[in-house]
């Protein structure tokens, strides 16, 4: 019987297990403070944005929102950062991605003062990475990790196939599966739009991690009996629904739950981790600035 993997309920109990964090931070007269800046009118962006500030809320860290014109020259954000980087009340930054074609993404992102960088994406945070002395693991990969956790699935000495090759979840998801640790120790393949028979890679995994952005990339045919299927997609494809459309992972869900021992849905899967491990890293982002030990999760 495939498992299907409920992410709101593994979510809702890290979140559960911040709140001792919260209250040391407290105890110690500190409140931590996210500020997420967005640049841009897409709607989605807009909707990850609006529930990161929820769950900021929900939870008791101060949500500090910026919005800038998509079409203000660059130097607008870069005069936000600075300002963000100075305030001692902002202890996360987040710029939302993507940005407008005339903003310098890298450029940004190496703007924020790595302290602040709750994100994970500033290089100094992806060299600490990489070198295996992590400070903030960037949101998505850290929520898998997580979730493998959470399912009792051993990476030690699995063979893990990570679809996609971005800066925010291909490249360090398998930074983190390869390392020596408990929730590493995997082998890694890493394939992207490039790949040459990208279903005889999959079909040899124990572990599918699709994250390429490209709705339905994979189905059951491409994928072998047992293997746990993480779902990164979030796609927003045209829908006779009242929004006008519906949301569709990076894998075929109905044939891949023929084949996978377990499966993360789209909703519902790593969605919600991903919120959940911006509110561990601005704590953590907390605790580091005011030097209070906090025990995280
Ligand atoms: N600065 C950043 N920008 C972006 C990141 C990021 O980690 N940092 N990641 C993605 C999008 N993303 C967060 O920003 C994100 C995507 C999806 C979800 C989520 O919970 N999805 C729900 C469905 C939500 C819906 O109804 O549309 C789910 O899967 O259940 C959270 C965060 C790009 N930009």
């Amino acid at each position: 019987m495939t498992r299907i993997i409920d992410g709101n309920e593994i979510a809702d109990r890290i979140t559960a297990d911040l709140e001792p964090c919260l209250e040391t931070l407290a105890d110690a007269g500190t409140t931590p403070g996210l500020a997420t800046v967005l640049m841009s009118d897409d709607g989605a962006s807009e909707t990850y944005v609006s529930m990161k500030r929820q769950a900021c809320n929900d939870l008791g860290i101060e949500s500090i929102h910026h919005e800038l014109d998509p079409d203000a020259p660059a130097d607008a954000l870069f005069d936000r950062i600075d300002e963000l980087n100075d305030d001692p009340a902002v202890h996360g930054i987040l710029v939302q991605l993507p940005l407008p074609d005339h903003v310098d993404r890298q450029a940004v992102l190496e703007r924020i003062d790595p302290q602040k960088d709750v994100d994970g994406f500033h290089p100094e945070n992806v060299g600490r990475l990489v070198t295996g002395t992590p400070r903030f693991k960037p949101c998505t990969p850290h929520g898998i990790q997580k979730l493998l956790e959470a399912e009792g699935v051993e990476t030690e000495g699995a063979d893990v196939v990570v679809v996609g090759r971005s800066n925010i979840v291909g490249k360090p998801m398998a930074n983190l599966l390869v390392q020596k640790s408990d929730t590493g120790n995997a082998t890694v393949t890493v394939c992207h739009s490039r790949t040459d028979d990208l279903a005889a890679k999959t079909r040899d995994a124990d572990v599918v991690v699709a994250a390429a952005g490209v709705p339905e990339l994979i189905d059951g045919s491409m994928l072998s009996p047992g293997t746990t299927v993480i779902d990164v997609g979030v796609n927003r494809v045209d829908a006779d629904t009242e929004k006008g459309y519906e949301l569709v992972g990076d894998v075929e869900f109905e044939s891949a739950k023929e084949k996978a021992d377990a499966i993360t849905p789209v909703p519902g899967g790593v969605g919600p981790l991903t919120i959940t491990m911006l509110l561990y890293n601005t704590i953590k982002a907390a605790s580091l600035q005011a030097d209070v030990d906090v025990s995280l999760p």
